[in-house]
């Protein structure tokens, strides 16, 4: 009976927990104090500075497609590429299938809410257990097949969005793996070179794929849709709608934003990638902001290794006046340590201290990320 009880009471204080935390955003006229950040969102180092600098945008049909892509990723960590060979239907259809889940009641997406413990699922960021306020935003991420949320969302009807999920895993597969042989040409390296790299034609490495929703919010001076942090990945494909919000942080330069390009794809560079390139190519602090009227979508497909492989600097980047600075780590063993250190997760995989005695560049000690 007591166990009965506590069993009734873990549950109904888990619902009351999700329910606090899962307001219906789309429906609020005042900002409330649970999400109220700071007023000084906006002051952003970028604003004082005089040099206009943004974020590179690529044509993958560009000769010289190989050396811009590494410019962009020793310099910005972040870049956009057109003519990636993404067919705009799937693009758009991508669009509306994030349109259709987030306009789903919200007791109807909390039938899928993710597992406090699980991957998969509707829910918060998951960054937010570092933050005390709560941030404008819900997502849903898909790991693995997207079949058992999505029959608890529409259990007549969810083969259409798991047929339009599928084949975009599969277009985003295909330029990750392109995207992945650019980046590793950038730094003189084959995909033969990395033990992973020769994975036949078809075959797929392990992807996340993160749906966003910022619906248009009464304060957005105060609010954040998604904090500052780095993707955990090799790289990361943003797809996002014609409403801009995503800003990089450039060192020197401070938060810039990455405007939308009706069918350009963002190109994040990740901590794995960061690790692989022995520090040569950062991976990008970013987050999302959020506007008065406009709802905001975008479609993050993180891009990691095959699970049973550890990445560690590329011996081709390495000699006695270039050691290795991060120790091997596979990908599951990233998540967790970012898990438990988000920001520090690098430093904390780090072996020596980088010579100019500075952190690693995304490692802002809870300073950069709010603003
Ligand atoms: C594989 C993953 C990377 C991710 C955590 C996750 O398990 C699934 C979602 C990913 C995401 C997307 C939004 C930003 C982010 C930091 C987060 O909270 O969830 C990333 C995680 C990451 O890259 O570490
Ligand atoms: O919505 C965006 O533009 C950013 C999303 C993002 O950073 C992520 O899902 O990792
Ligand atoms: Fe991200």
């Amino acid at each position: 009976m007591h166990t009965r009880l506590s069993i009734d009471h873990a549950f109904n204080t888990y619902h009351q927990m999700i329910k606090q935390k899962h307001l219906d955003l789309a429906s609020m006229k005042e900002l409330p104090e649970s999400h109220a950040w700071s007023s000084s969102l906006d002051e952003s180092p970028s604003n004082a500075s005089s040099t206009p600098d943004s974020v590179p945008v690529i044509n993958l049909k560009d000769p010289n497609a190989m050396k811009l892509v590494g410019h962009a990723c020793k310099t910005w960590g972040v870049f956009q590429v057109t003519n990636h060979g993404v067919p705009t239907n799937i693009l758009e259809e991508i669009e509306a299938a994030g349109r259709n889940l987030f306009a789903l009641p919200i007791q109807q997406k909390l039938k899928a809410a993710r597992a406090p413990n699980g991957v998969s699922g509707y829910g918060v960021a998951r960054i937010s257990v570092f933050f005390p306020k709560l941030m404008w935003s819900e997502g849903f991420t898909i790991i693995g097949s997207p079949y058992e949320q999505a029959r608890k969302l529409w259990p007549d009807r969810y083969s259409k969005f798991c047929d339009v999920i599928e084949e975009y895993k599969e277009e985003m597969n295909k330029l990750a793996q392109r995207l992945m042989a650019l980046m590793l040409g950038s730094l003189g390296v084959t995909m033969e070179d990395v033990k992973w790299g020769g994975t036949q034609a078809g075959s797929s490495c392990p992807a996340a794929l993160q749906l966003n929703s910022y619906p248009a919010c009464p304060d957005p001076e105060r609010a954040m849709g998604l904090a500052a942090h780095t993707d955990s990945s090799l790289l990361t494909i943003l797809h996002q709608n014609n409403t801009s919000g995503l800003q990089a942080h450039k060192e020197g330069t401070g938060w810039v934003t990455v405007p939308p390009i009706r069918h350009a794809l963002v190109i994040n560079v990740g901590d794995l990638l960061h690790i692989l390139s022995n520090g040569l190519y950062p991976s990008v602090l970013h987050r999302a902001m959020v506007n008065r009227t406009q709802h905001r979508l975008s479609v993050a497909y993180l891009y990691g290794p095959p699970s049973n492989v550890q990445i560690s600097p590329l011996s081709k980047l390495t000699d006695q006046v270039h050691p290795p600075l991060y120790r091997p780590v596979t990908w599951s063993e990233y998540l967790g340590t970012k898990a438990k250190h988000f920001n520090k997760a690098l430093s904390s995989v780090r072996l020596c201290a980088p010579l100019n005695g500075f952190a690693d560049a995304n490692d802002h000690n809870g300073v950069v990320p709010v603003g």
